[in-house]
């Protein structure tokens, strides 16, 4: 592919809003190339690990990431190679053997909590944005869809929230927004800054 690839970046505390934004802004890209990849699927291989030591990682600390590959990935995209992501499942706390094709689209949004912390990372990114959600909605966000979706009960979501995913969030992702281009208020459905997003892109893939 000869066209460039617009590299986005959505950073933020979990269960902010990321993927919904990212989502979002897929759909009203309907008809162009835009796809979404998620920074946790970078999380590091655990498979020499027992489900007992894989419970006690700590996801929210940048050395459970493998940003290595991270970047690897965001350099081939931008080189117009395509890349095979990861697929991760959670309530394994691991990779799976699969992974997902992914070729260089127009636009590639990643989302995720870390991505703006290491600084190579962040500065493959065109647009970086932020998704400034107050941290007890996204608590509550979180219980539901831990319990739902990702194998959880409600006393593992909160001693994993008090135990590392608080800390983790005032130590690297809070400090990382300084880093953003725009902070996103009122999460996922801001439509302003979803319409003023789309411009920006538009401008930039044109
Ligand atoms: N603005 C919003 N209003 C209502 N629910 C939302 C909003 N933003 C996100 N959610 C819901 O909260 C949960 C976490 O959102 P998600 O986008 O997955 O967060 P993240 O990707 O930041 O972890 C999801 O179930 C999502 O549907
Ligand atoms: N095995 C895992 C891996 C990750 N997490 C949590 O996921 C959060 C990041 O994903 P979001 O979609 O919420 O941004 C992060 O806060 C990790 O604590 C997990 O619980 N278990």
């Amino acid at each position: 592919m000869s066209q460039k690839t617009i590299l986005v970046g959505v950073a933020g505390a979990s269960a902010s809003g990321k993927s919904l934004l990212a989502e979002t802004l897929i759909k009203e890209f309907a008809s162009e190339h835009v796809c979404m990849i998620s920074e946790d699927s970078y999380y590091k291989d655990q498979t020499h690990l027992t489900m007992d030591e894989r419970v006690k990682t700590n996801y929210d600390h940048p050395e459970s990431m493998d940003h290595d590959l991270l970047l690897e990935h965001l350099k081939m995209l931008k080189n117009g190679e395509s890349i095979e992501v990861p697929e991760y499942d959670y309530s394994d706390h691991n990779r799976t053997k699969n992974t997902r094709h992914v070729e260089p689209a127009k636009v590639i949004i990643f989302e995720g909590i870390l991505l703006f912390v290491n600084p190579a990372i962040r500065e493959a990114f065109d647009l970086r944005f932020y998704m400034d959600t107050p941290l007890d909605i996204c608590l509550t966000r979180r219980l539901q869809r831990d319990i739902v979706s990702r194998g959880r009960d409600m006393d593992s979501v909160i001693s994993q929230y008090m135990a590392t995913v608080r800390p983790m969030f005032m130590q690297f992702i809070e400090p990382s927004r300084q880093h953003a281009d725009l902070i996103i208020p009122r999460g996922g459905k801001n439509q302003i800054a979803i319409d003023l997003i789309k411009t920006k892109i538009h401008s930039l893939v044109n």
